[in-house]
């Protein structure tokens, strides 16, 4: 489409600038949200473009505001850009959620549909402590950077510690009306935590059974993920509720267990392994976490907790489901995991040439880098697994 007959941009030209505007949080055009309510053009070249937000004091309105000028400021004959921010009323708000769930008014898990092309990981562990959320996270991003869309759901209701981790320990999601934005982390993975859902972040969460489900199943069906390559789910250490919802919920879900060389955390971790057993979703592998400490002055290999965990753990869960469960990884025990997990910079993007780091990088490359065929898939004993 030309300009019109003084050079200035059209309304068109500047809308069709505006198509490659993403909302930051449900990463799609702003035009296709129904986010841009106007856009005028004056004969000078002066460009005022009106943009709705989702819910008043939308966190990400300065990106959107930075996105839209650089946009529309890049097309020749432009003198100037003035943004305007305004708010979608109820209407909007509902035909965007209709939007985005895809013309569905009935609430539902995407990830446990017949035909969903996400991968969906659930990351467990039989005790707290032995790096489960390192793990979780630091899976993510590898896959994030294999160039694969990545959500995470943080469902450890004893350490929600995945959102510090990445970087955004105090976010909250935007939510528009019931529907809940996952919060977006510089990494580019998406992130939604049960500790986001608690009404106060310093509340105790002593929820039961059926509200540790509400929650589940709130982080999986109310938050629009878009579509994911692979969801990684960060549970909670041991065989409790949210391991029973899961299965109810995402028998589809590919099970890794995370478990030290320790015999007392391997005995527990086989337990965590067989519970996603009994609940027919497939352990795809173990994680052996903290297996050795390199002295730095010595360069000697030292076994700190112990050796054999991993090995125990995957010929047992071998053993008693009859197919393959292989140690995936055994990663070292180094100090650079741990600060970059305080500082909310994983060690795969902090220190990527760290053993460590080529650990879970190789790690997440075995459990992506597998095509969908038979090795993938869940057992087939629930009718609504198909994959
Ligand atoms: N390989 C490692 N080297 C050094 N520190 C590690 C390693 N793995 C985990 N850590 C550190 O150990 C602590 C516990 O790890 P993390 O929180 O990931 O465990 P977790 O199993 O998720 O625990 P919980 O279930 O209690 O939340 C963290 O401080 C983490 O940085």
């Amino acid at each position: 489409m030309s300009g019109t007959p003084t050079g200035t941009p059209s309304v068109e030209q500047v809308t069709a600038a505006l198509a490659r505007v993403n909302d930051p949080e449900i990463k799609r055009p702003i035009t296709e949200l129904g986010m841009v309510d106007d856009v005028a053009v004056s004969p000078e070249g002066a460009v005022h473009v009106k943009v709705l937000l989702t819910v008043a004091g939308c966190p990400l309105k300065d990106t959107i505001n930075r996105d839209v000028t650089a946009a529309v400021g890049g097309l020749p004959g432009v003198s100037s850009v003035e943004v305007e921010l305004g708010v979608m009323n109820a209407d909007q708000r509902q035909g965007l959620q209709e939007t985005l769930r895809g013309g569905q008014a009935q609430r539902e898990i995407p990830f446990a549909q017949p035909g969903s092309l996400t991968r969906v990981f659930a990351i467990a562990s039989g005790k707290g402590g032995v790096g489960k959320s390192s793990v979780t996270v630091n899976l993510a991003l590898a896959m994030a950077q294999q160039g694969l869309k990545v959500g995470v759901v943080d469902a450890d209701i004893y350490g929600h510690s995945v959102p510090a981790m990445l970087g955004v320990a105090d976010a909250r999601p935007t939510q528009v009306d019931d529907l809940i934005m996952p919060v977006p982390t510089p990494s580019g993975v998406s992130v939604i935590s049960i500790g986001m859902l608690k009404p106060r972040r310093d509340q105790v969460v002593a929820w039961r059974g059926p509200m540790l489900d509400r929650a589940l199943v709130q982080m999986l069906s109310d938050v629009y993920w878009g579509d994911l390559d692979a969801l990684l789910l960060d549970l909670p250490p041991g065989t409790g509720d949210i391991a029973i919802s899961l299965g109810q919920h995402l028998p589809n879900a590919e099970v890794v267990v995370v478990t030290t060389p320790q015999e007392a955390a391997a005995e527990v971790a086989e337990r965590a392994g067989t519970m996603a057993s009994m609940m027919h979703q497939r352990v795809v592998g173990v994680v052996e976490n903290m297996s050795y400490f390199v002295s730095p002055e010595s360069g000697e290999k030292l076994e700190i907790f112990g050796s054999g965990g991993g090995d125990r753990v995957a010929a047992t869960l071998s053993q008693r489901f009859g197919y393959d469960v292989r140690v995936l990884g055994r990663i070292p025990l180094d100090p650079s995991l741990r600060e970059g997990g305080d500082a909310g910079k994983p060690i795969v993007e902090s220190d990527p040439t760290t053993p460590a780091a080529q650990q879970l990088l190789a790690i997440a490359q075995g459990l992506t880098g597998r095509g969908r065929g038979l090795a993938g898939m869940q057992l087939g004993l629930t009718p609504t697994a198909k994959f």
